[in-house]
């Protein structure tokens, strides 16, 4: 059995660390916002995010970053994307080289483009970084229906320990060298997520989600290849699997997000609403910066961006995606 501290309550956060004490190991659960933690320990209950999901006493939750992380086997990160480079910052002071960092926050650094396991070895250069993504929402994995992950590590005996912690019967993890590949996947989707609710909000039909799911990852792969990713990636649980999640569910942030704009709502009301990280939002135009960068072409995520952040008409973004250019699918 291992030791090991999450860091982040909020849905996910709190999910995986009832999974990892339910595994049988010594598990903390870290946040900043002291309120949240009292909160946390007053009703071992996560009310507003998982309700009616206990939290075993064993888990310790805490404010405490130092006492958190001291002797710890494996450090979980999951805050969300935009406080990953600041968690990482605060960490430091306290880890030590053998202990394992697993990110399990979607998406990229704005500023630098940088992938989240990227930001970590940048604040953490001498630990061992590995991440955890699929098709995984929390409402359903703090309820032990059957889940399954992929775990990505360049070092296979990395990505092995994080099976080994993480599995169980209900929880399949499956391991993965590609790193770049699952980050690029995890992050993408969640653009992708934010444009097949929008379809769904306007009122349009399966068809149309089916065509954003299928040109989504044809482009989610096209950067990730570009970046150095696996072809074979995408047609995995974190690439087609997550999107396939993300587009279908009503667990979905970003599918609902999209959906109020699709109907409507401002891009804030819509936050608003859904209250939980809406990832999409923020990794949009870090997306659209790399497909500059790396001069590939991503229609969808461009029309997602003018929805966005340029108040474009939602159908006036559909319209324009199907009158460009002919294309060819395939041709030998
Ligand atoms: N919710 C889900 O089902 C899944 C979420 N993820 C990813 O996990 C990450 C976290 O997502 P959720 O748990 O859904 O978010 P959430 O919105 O439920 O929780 C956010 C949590 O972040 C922490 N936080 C808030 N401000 C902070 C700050 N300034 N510094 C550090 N921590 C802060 C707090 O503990 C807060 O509860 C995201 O990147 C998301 O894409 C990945 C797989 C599944
Ligand atoms: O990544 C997730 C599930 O795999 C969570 O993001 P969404 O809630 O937008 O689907």
């Amino acid at each position: 059995m291992a030791a090991v501290s999450v860091l982040g309550a909020g849905s996910w956060g709190t999910a995986l660390a009832i999974l990892l004490n339910n595994n049988g190991h010594e598990v903390a659960l870290w946040s900043i916002i002291e309120d949240e933690v009292n909160l946390l320990n007053d009703t071992r209950e996560n009310k507003s995010k998982l309700p009616g999901i206990h939290i075993p006493d064993e888990i310790n939750i805490t404010n405490n970053l130092k006492e958190a992380i001291l002797g710890k086997d494996m450090l979980v990160m999951a805050v969300p994307s935009k406080f990953v480079r600041n968690t990482a910052n605060l960490m430091k002071e306290y880890v030590t080289k053998d202990q394992i960092i697993v990110n399990v926050a979607k998406g990229l650094e704005d500023d630098s483009l940088y992938t989240l396991a990227d930001v970590i070895n940048d604040e953490m250069p001498d630990n061992p970084v590995a991440v955890l993504s699929g098709p995984s929402h929390a409402e359903e994995v703090s309820r032990n229906i059957p889940t399954t992950c992929v775990a990505g590590s360049k070092d296979h005996d990395i990505a092995k320990k994080v099976q080994d912690i993480f599995m169980n019967s209900d929880f399949r993890v499956y391991t993965s060298s590609d790193v770049i590949g699952i980050e690029m996947g995890g992050a993408l989707k969640n653009v992708i997520a934010l444009a097949a609710g929008i379809s769904d909000g306007i009122g349009f039909g399966d068809n149309t989600k089916a065509a954003i799911m299928t040109r989504g990852i044809t482009e989610i792969s096209r950067l990730g290849v570009a970046m150095g990713a696996e072809t074979q990636t995408f047609a995995g649980l974190s690439g087609i699997g997550d999107l396939i999640v993300t587009c279908t569910s009503m667990h979905s942030r970003n599918r609902r997000a999209g959906i109020l704009i699709g109907k409507g709502y401002s891009l804030q009301e819509a936050l608003d609403e859904v209250k939980m990280v809406v990832e999409g939002v923020y990794t949009a135009k870090a997306a659209l910066d790399l497909s500059e960068k790396y001069k590939v072409e991503m229609p969808i995520i461009r029309e997602v961006n003018e929805v966005l952040f340029k108040g474009k008409d939602t159908k006036k973004a559909v319209e324009d995606l199907m009158i460009r250019d002919k294309k060819i699918e395939y041709k030998k």
